[in-house]
This record gives structure tokens, sequence and C-alpha cells, in this order.
């Protein structure tokens, strides 16, 4: 199924890794084209052996679906572009942070069937945690059509579109805040001596593992911290000082930050004009 891919970012790699790697696309059916940056599109093609262009016709003329992977702020621009060969038939899938699914089809002009979803960039490696909403027009198949491809890419839940802002908040955002902590794991190790392709080891096992004790354990995570944690021991030394610096909640704060700022930046869309 020809497969138009309108942003070649880091986001547009990602989903295009996880999905040949898993099946769900073959390379000959994907085409890929950018704002201008011709180094880039020659780097895809060398390395998944998909076709780039950016020649419309080839890019957009019978693609039964196109993917949406620009920033928000220019997404005005690549709708227009695509408008005249959407049909009734094309599946719009957006990734954009924020763009609300009617701004899509007001842009375009006519009832189309709009996928809006948010992965995350553990996509390349088939992990992503991602949420998607579909709007009315969204047919059956093109319902299976989109969970296959974003099932390629890892976990994905289908949510009434107002709560993806959240989901942008936790699992789009999430794997910066996870990897911001784990910067932080990584200079503790090194100012504490640690070789740092053994600290690196130590670091992603203690990760995995608790992700595996938190998925099968059965336990809730505050009795597994608990479990951690002996009375007058290391864990408790440690977090005395996470709680004297109130760190609980300012991730609770990031994420209702990121949340928010979903929000706001789809209020920019709102009234089908993009404010400035
Ligand atoms: N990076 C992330 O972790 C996630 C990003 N997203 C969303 O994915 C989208 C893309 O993000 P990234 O890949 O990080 O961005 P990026 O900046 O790496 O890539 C954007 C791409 O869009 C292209 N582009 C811009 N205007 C265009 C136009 N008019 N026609 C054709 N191509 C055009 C650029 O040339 C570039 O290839 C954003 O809207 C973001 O909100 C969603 C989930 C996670
Ligand atoms: O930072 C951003 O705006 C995008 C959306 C979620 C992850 N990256």
């Amino acid at each position: 199924m020809k497969t138009a891919f309108i942003g070649a970012g880091s986001m547009a790699e990602a989903i295009i890794t996880g999905a040949l790697v898993n099946g769900a696309l073959q390379k000959e059916e994907i085409v890929v084209t950018n704002h201008s940056n011709q180094k880039r599109l020659q780097e895809l093609t060398e390395k998944y052996k998909v076709n780039t262009s950016y020649d419309h016709e080839t890019i957009f003329q019978g693609a039964k679906v196109i993917v949406l992977a620009m920033k928000p702020k220019d997404v005005k621009e690549a709708l227009q572009t695509i408008q005249s060969y959407v049909t009734s038939d094309t599946l719009i899938i957006s990734v954009l942070a924020g763009v609300p699914m009617e701004f899509i089809e007001s842009e375009l002009k006519q009832q189309v069937a709009v996928v809006r979803a948010m992965p995350n960039t553990s996509a390349m490696i088939g992990k992503s945690a991602t949420g998607i909403s579909l709007n009315s027009a969204v047919t059956e198949q093109q319902k299976e059509l989109a969970l296959q491809l974003f099932s390629a890419i890892g976990l994905t839940v289908i949510v009434e579109e107002h709560l993806l802002d959240a989901v942008t908040g936790i699992s789009g955002s999430g794997p910066a805040f996870i990897y911001y902590v784990v910067e932080a794991m990584e200079s503790s190790a090194e100012i504490l001596g640690l070789e740092k392709d053994l600290a690196k080891k130590l670091i992603i096992q203690t990760l995995t593992g608790a992700a595996g004790m938190i998925e099968t354990s059965g336990a809730k995570t505050e009795e597994l911290r608990k479990a951690v944690t002996s009375p007058g021991g290391t864990t408790e030394a440690g977090l005395n000082v996470l709680n004297k610096h109130n760190v609980k909640n300012a991730f609770i704060e990031c994420i209702t930050e990121a949340t928010a700022q979903s929000k706001r930046l789809g209020s920019r869309f709102q009234k089908q004009e993009m404010k400035k």
C-alpha cells in the first residue's frame, strides 16, 4: 500500500524503521519527502532503500496513506501541498503534537479519514508507546491498517482525542524524562569512579529489571519501592535527598507542563486559523 511520508526527521525515520523491521510496510511502498534537505533524503534511501522525491505527483499520487511528520508550525503548508491528492480513500496519519484532527479536516476542505497518533522515538526499536485517536471517517479497514502500522512499532492504545495531550506528556515526551534520570545516574557513576561501559550495563539492567518488575510482579510500584528500601539503609538515605528536593513533585509538574504545552500548541490551531 503506497505510503507517503511528508517530513523526514527523527519521527518519520523511527516509524519507517519499525514498520520495515516488522513487515507492516515494504520499502517499495514508501515514498519520503522533506522541505529541502536533499542530503537527508539520500541518507534515508541509502539506509532503508525507500523511495524519496520532491515531485508531488511521484510522492502523493495514489498514496493510500499520507503520514504527516513535520513540526506543527509547518503543517499548514504541508496540508496545502497534499490537498489536491487527497481522496475519499486516503488515510491521513498525523504524528504532530497538539494539532487537532479538526484542523487537518478543515484545511483539506473535505471529509477525510484521519488518525492522530502520539508515538515516541522508541519506535526505532519497535518499542514505542503510542496513543491514537480516529475521526468518524476512518473505516474499519483503515483502523486495522493504522493499528497494524503502529503495532509494528510498539504498543498501541486507542484514546479519545482530548486525552492525547496527556499521552504526549506521559509517553510522547516520556523517553526524554527517563533519559534525564539516566544521565544523572551516568554522571553519578562517573563521579564515584565506576568505569563508563560497566556503569552503562548496570544502569540498563536496572532500568529493564525495574520495568519488568512493574510489569510482571503484580505489586504496586510503591510496594516495589518499599521492598528495596530497608529501614536505615542506603535506599532510604538516597530517597531522603530526593524528597528533600521535592523531586516527585518536580516530575509531576514536568509531565503536567508537557501536557499543557501540547494543549497550548493545539490551541494555535483552533478556529481553523493558525495564530502567529
Ligand atoms: N521527536 C519525538 O520524540 C516525537 C515527535 N513527534 C512529532 O513528530 C513531528 C516530527 O518531529 P521530528 O521528526 O522530531 O521533527 P524533525 O524536525 O526532525 O523533522 C521534521 C521534518 O519535516 C520536514 N518538513 C517541514 N516542512 C515541510 C513541508 N512543508 N513539506 C515537507 N516536509 C516538511 C522537514 O524538512 C523535516 O524533514 C512533530 O510534529 C512532533 O510533534 C511526535 C512524537 C514524538
Ligand atoms: O517535544 C515535542 O514536542 C515532541 C512531541 C513529543 C515528543 N517530542
